[in-house]
């Protein structure tokens, strides 16, 4: 495991286009330390998906240099990818829960895909579904759920195995303003576990609500660090073991 006041991830110079567009990111760099909370900003087409999903290792970047828990991302072989993706929960724009599971199901995969016994599963999972509001909606498929059910329950199965790195695309764009301070909490509460959290976000308001959190702005496809923060960040004690 990386060191909690280790670099969980890098990017120098790196360049995205789709097809022969010019490039929707363009050398674009920072830095992520370990035990931080991110929020990644910028107006819609800004970049921030496209850059999420290179650091989720969903997208290759077209040039630059990526590097994830202390590895080069770029020449990393087929094999090693579902080893780093286990270590990340990403909550996804468009949620991607499993339709034929129920939500207890969705939420319980990554402790059962990494060979958790059951008995340790049902307890935290109805735990984490009670704490997004969902308690009476365990047995139902993605499907009958509401956009908004959908995001906590895409939510609740990206934090259940208490990852390393959580990366959450808009994860409050669908809920109501007291459900995505609730949500916040659950970020804050995991990141002060030792997570490293970033949460892209159009919601300029939410960034006023978790104090000590980093802002990383894209403006389309530049990142902006007027402060250096992004990469001399502030000591935060919660970050330490
Ligand atoms: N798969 C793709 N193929 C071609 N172009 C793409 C693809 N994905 C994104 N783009 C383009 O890249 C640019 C950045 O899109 P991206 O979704 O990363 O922005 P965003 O800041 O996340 O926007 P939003 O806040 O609206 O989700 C946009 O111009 C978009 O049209």
């Amino acid at each position: 495991m990386t060191g909690m006041t280790g670099e969980i991830a890098r990017f120098d110079n790196v360049g995205l286009r789709y097809g022969p567009d010019r490039e929707v990111l363009c050398d674009v760099g920072f830095t992520l330390h370990a035990g931080h909370f991110y929020f990644l900003t910028g107006a819609s087409g800004a970049g921030k998906s496209s850059l999420l999903r290179m650091l989720y290792l969903a997208q290759r970047p077209s040039r630059g240099m990526i590097s994830l828990f202390g590895t080069d991302a770029i020449t990393l072989p087929r094999h090693r990818l579902p080893g780093f993706r286990r270590r990340i929960g990403v909550v996804y724009q468009d949620y991607r829960l499993v339709p034929h599971l129920s939500a207890f199901d969705n939420v319980a995969l990554p402790l059962r895909v990494a060979g958790v016994p059951e008995r340790d599963v049902v307890q935290p999972v109805k735990d984490m579904l009670e704490w997004v509001g969902l308690a009476d909606r365990m047995e139902a498929r993605p499907a009958t759920l509401s956009g908004g059910e959908q995001q906590r329950v895409a939510i609740a199965r990206a934090v259940i195995g208490r990852p390393e790195l959580l990366v959450a695309d808009e994860p409050t764009g669908n809920v109501d303003p007291d459900m995505a301070i609730k949500l916040l909490r659950l970020f804050e509460a995991l990141n002060r576990l030792g997570t490293t959290v970033v949460v892209a976000t159009h919601d300029l308001h939410l960034l006023q609500k978790v104090p000590g959190s980093l802002i990383m702005r894209l403006d389309r496809g530049r990142m902006s660090d007027p402060t250096g923060a992004l990469r001399y960040p502030p000591r935060r004690e919660n970050a330490q073991p």
